[in-house]
């Protein structure tokens, strides 16, 4: 069988060419630990970030952003309004829109935030695997704080089953990622095992696949851009002795990203295709 097109190197490769020639301004409601690697990611990859949470600004600013991140990191009460806000205007312009669930499971204010947020029109919810298992219900769900306790491939069947609910593109990401509409499944390998041990480089994902998501639909905009960011984490591993210098060389990795790079660092497999 043909690889399905939209969902090759090739295609990873396309998309990001695209991105870079949009420029996209991507608005982050984001946690105070990620808001500077997300915007130098974000940057560095080839968008323009802003960080702006203000309730009495979301509507104009979400109304001038190619894409939005909703990031619950760092919840508090104060923040809540100008989230649902955002959504709600992301949606009514048909603008696309990330949620990462940080830490959903952790505590009940922060799982229901995270179910209603899931519940209001994301096109994209990227989260790791205890996030999602539990966003998603899962029995037995919930990691330790932000950190995941379980393999990606445990929360396949709980982010299929969150697709179908939410209607949102569901990545999960690990050792491997895969990403899923509830029907199709797309492994994508690449990354390295420092990437959790420095902080928020899962939230930086998620502003790297909103700025995907301005120039492709939702499936195809996450696919890429976890090949390009797996792909450019991987090389900058190659040049680290540990964490500590990572989110740098991520940032230059990712400056240089291109075909080589994705196709050596990086693959895509289509595991799971049923038709319904
Ligand atoms: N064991 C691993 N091997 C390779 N890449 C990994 C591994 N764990 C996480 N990653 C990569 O780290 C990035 C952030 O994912 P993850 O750690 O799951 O998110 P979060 O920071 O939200 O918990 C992703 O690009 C993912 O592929
Ligand atoms: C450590 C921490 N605490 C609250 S938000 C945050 C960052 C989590 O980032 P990531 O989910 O990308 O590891
Ligand atoms: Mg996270």
């Amino acid at each position: 069988m043909s690889p399905n097109p939209s969902f090759t190197i090739e295609a990873a490769t396309d998309a990001l060419h695209a991105m870079r020639a949009a420029r996209p301004l991507v608005q982050n409601i984001t946690n105070y630990v990620a808001m500077t690697i997300s915007a130098n990611v974000l940057l560095a990859v080839g968008a323009s970030p802003a960080m702006v949470h203000a309730t009495e600004e979301v509507d104009d600013f979400v109304a001038i952003s190619n894409a939005l991140v909703i990031n619950i990191g760092t919840l508090s009460p104060t923040w809540i309004e100008g989230m649902q806000r955002a959504a709600k205007r992301a949606v009514a312009l048909a603008k696309p829109w990330v949620l990462d669930p940080v830490g959903c499971g952790a505590t009940k204010f922060r799982t229901d935030f995270a179910v209603e947020m899931s519940r209001a029109g994301p096109s994209i919810i990227r989260g790791n695997a205890s996030e999602i298992m539990s966003l998603a219900g899962a029995a037995g769900a919930g990691g330790k704080g932000v950190d995941s306790t379980a393999s990606s491939d445990a929360a396949m069947e709980a982010g299929k089953a969150l697709a179908r609910a939410s209607g949102a593109v569901v990545a999960i990401t690990g050792e491997t990622d895969y990403v899923t509409d509830g029907t199709t499944v797309v492994a994508i390998t690449g990354g390295s095992p420092l990437m959790p041990l420095s902080t928020a480089l899962g939230c930086a994902l998620s502003a790297t696949v909103a700025a995907f998501a301005a120039v492709r639909p939702p499936f195809e905009a996450a696919v890429a851009a976890i090949a390009v960011y797996g792909a450019a984490g991987a090389a900058a591993a190659t040049r680290v002795t540990g964490p500590g210098h990572l989110p740098a060389e991520l940032c230059d990795a990712l400056y240089v990203a291109d075909a080589d790079m994705i196709a050596r660092y990086a693959t895509i497999r289509v595991v799971d295709e049923v038709n319904v």
